[in-house]
């Protein structure tokens, strides 16, 4: 997907700031701490960027001298880690949204397949009343957010984003045509899979990564 063939719903987030937390996230001698580290103050970057295009209204507040009007963010907002990779954006994501509720979409690709195997879903029954975010670091073939955003359109999810250190054109290609409805950023877009499908250059596997289970 060169440049000027982007999907209307992704968004690149590739200013210094990211570009300085993926290049300790890619380095392959960054240890755990602070490859959990970067990836939660890739979190915080990120987060404040989807959260850009979120409703707003407009509340009075006074100040200590007048009353005035003021925005905030109109309606209550729910994240959704996918596990377990997803779980390393969660903390920077809640350092921003204090408030959130949050639920879990539990998937572990077949290590053969590459195909999404479901866990765990736990996520509120009234998400439909939520502004959701996705969090999931890696965005691959797309089959773990196919089948994130598939479940959470059962659940009646309306708005939802989602959040990704690294995407690889194949994945973004299919998920935001399979979800025009759904906005997509990510901090880089790589260009292709191995024979695995691990994103390459990419920065290995997030999970084992975050969690030091090598
Ligand atoms: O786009 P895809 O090809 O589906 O690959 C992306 C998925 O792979 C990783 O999870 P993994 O299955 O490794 O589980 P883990 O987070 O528990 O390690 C990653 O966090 C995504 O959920
Ligand atoms: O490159 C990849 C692909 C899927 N999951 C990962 O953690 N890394
Ligand atoms: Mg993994």
């Amino acid at each position: 997907m060169p440049e000027g063939t982007l999907a209307e719903n992704l968004r690149v987030v590739d200013g210094p700031l990211s570009r300085n937390k993926l290049a300790t996230l890619r380095d392959e001698t960054t240890g755990t701490p602070e490859f959990r580290r970067a990836m939660r103050e890739l979190a915080l970057v990120m987060v404040a960027e989807a959260t850009r295009s979120m409703p707003t209204r407009t509340v009075r507040v006074r100040t200590p001298l007048v009353e005035t009007e003021v925005e905030e963010i109109s309606g209550p907002v729910c994240l959704v880690p996918v596990l377990r990779a997803g779980l390393g954006m969660l903390d920077g994501a809640l350092a921003l949204l204090p408030e959130a509720t949050v639920g879990f979409m539990g998937l572990q690709r077949d290590e053969e397949t590459a195909e999404p195997v479901e866990y765990y879903v736990n996520l509120p029954q009234n998400i439909g009343d939520y502004l959701v975010l996705v969090l999931d670091p890696m965005l691959a073939t797309g089959g773990s957010l196919s089948a994130t955003l598939t479940k959470l359109k059962e659940y009646g999810a309306t708005w939802i984003s989602c959040l990704h250190a690294v995407s690889a054109v194949p994945g973004v290609e299919r998920v935001t045509r399979e979800h025009p409805d759904v906005t997509f950023y990510t901090a880089a877009l790589d260009p292709g899979l191995d024979e695995r499908s691990f994103i390459v250059p990419g920065l290995g596997d997030a999970g084992d990564r975050l969690y030091g289970t090598l």
